[in-house]
């Protein structure tokens, strides 16, 4: 390029650099507060600080003269999408893009403007992609450690329908099993329960399958006391997906614990023809996991709302149920029942 074109070409450069200046110092502001006041997360907090000063120095005067508002025909441009947040999930996932659009732009232009200023554009693109794992990350295991009430589900001709039903009743934490379909069919399934999980902000957790876990992007994957070790199952979805492990006994859970579950099944606690001829492991079981649990636990088998109460005094700070909420006539309320219970009782002891 000749240096007339570039000279006339100049302002145009600096202009659009001074919009992805603005746009990624604004994204990341955004980010920022909610690690700061939602989290109280100061390591990310920092990190967007930091990354706000290094932009805030590229943004030199000479680039901000060349603002002209005025004649920006991108002004009046939009699109619903940009007007819409469903939730929080939506709103730091649409400001990461956003930064990292911005920075991608600052990257390719700056190659006419500042050779270091491009290259330290990309360096903070990939520092933007690592933040936004650890965000996901942590929101996981925040909602992992807050949930009390955990479905799991079973076979049913509206099987999507009663999931939303039970989201809708505020439910966060869901977990597929499915042990009568092919994994073509529970792939398929595997992934609209996932995109309507996290359309509600709940987790969505696949029952022994690593593999559809991986495929349909589940948010982990539950492992029986048969199924492969945590650290596979770690090696094959990656170390920021939920790993969970059913136990039975005392022995089950100090081995789960030790392999690094992020949280352990108890149960069965009662006989259920959902898990038929597995032995009841008795409301004992649950009161040791009480004293002994250091990770997020939930006490399953053969739970409703006639004995709720007794698994709550026994010490469980969670539940998952099956039969209570798939079989429900009404999921929603039975999720609200659910819920009023075992927000009655405070959880004692962090659940992380
Ligand atoms: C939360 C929770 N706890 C225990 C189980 C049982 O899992 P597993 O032992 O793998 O048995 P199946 O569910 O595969 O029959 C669970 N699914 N979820
Ligand atoms: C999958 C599983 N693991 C232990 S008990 C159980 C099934 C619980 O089903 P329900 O809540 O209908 O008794
Ligand atoms: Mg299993």
């Amino acid at each position: 390029m000749n240096d007339t074109s570039l000279t006339l070409m100049q302002p145009a450069v600096w202009r659009i650099l001074d919009a992805n200046f603005d746009r990624a110092r604004e994204g990341l502001r955004i980010i920022e507060e909610w690690c700061r006041f939602a989290l109280n997360h100061q390591a990310m907090a920092n990190e967007c600080k930091q990354m706000r000063q290094e932009l805030g120095m590229w943004h030199t005067p000479e680039i901000r003269a060349a603002r002209d508002t005025a004649r920006d025909v991108g002004t009046a441009l939009s699109h619903p999408r940009e007007e819409q947040r469903t939730g929080i999930e939506q709103l730091l996932q649409a400001n990461l893009c956003r930064v990292q659009e911005a920075l991608r732009v600052i990257e390719e232009y700056g190659k006419l403007y500042s050779p270091s200023v491009s290259s330290g554009s990309k360096q903070m693109r990939y520092r933007v992609y690592a933040l936004e794992s650890n965000l996901l990350t942590y929101r996981r295991r925040q909602l992992l450690a807050n949930a009390r009430l955990y479905l799991v589900t079973s076979a049913a001709p509206d099987l999507l329908l009663r999931v939303e039903a039970a989201l809708q009743g505020g439910l966060t934490l869901v977990q597929y099993r499915d042990k009568q379909n092919n994994d073509i069919d529970r792939l398929a399934i595997a992934k609209q329960m996932c995109q309507l999980c996290h359309h509600y902000g709940a987790l969505f957790i696949l029952n022994d399958r690593v593999d559809l876990a991986l495929a349909a992007d589940a948010d982990g994957v539950h492992l029986g006391q048969q199924d492969i070790s945590i650290a596979l199952a770690r090696q094959i979805l990656g170390t920021q997906k939920i790993v969970g492990r059913s136990t039975t006994n005392p022995e089950e859970m100090e081995r789960a614990i030790k392999e690094g579950a992020d949280y352990i099944g108890v149960g069965p606690v009662y006989e259920t023809p959902t898990k038929a001829g597995k032995a009841a492991a008795g409301l004992e079981y649950v009161q040791h996991a009480a004293k002994n649990a250091t990770v997020p636990w939930f006490a399953i088998g053969g739970i409703d709302n006639t004995n709720l109460d007794d698994v709550l005094k026994a010490g469980a700070p969670g539940v998952a149920m099956v039969r209570a909420i798939m079989n429900a006539e009404n999921p929603t309320h039975a999720v609200q029942f659910c819920l009023g219970m075992l927000n009655r009782v405070p959880q004692v002891g962090a659940r992380v």
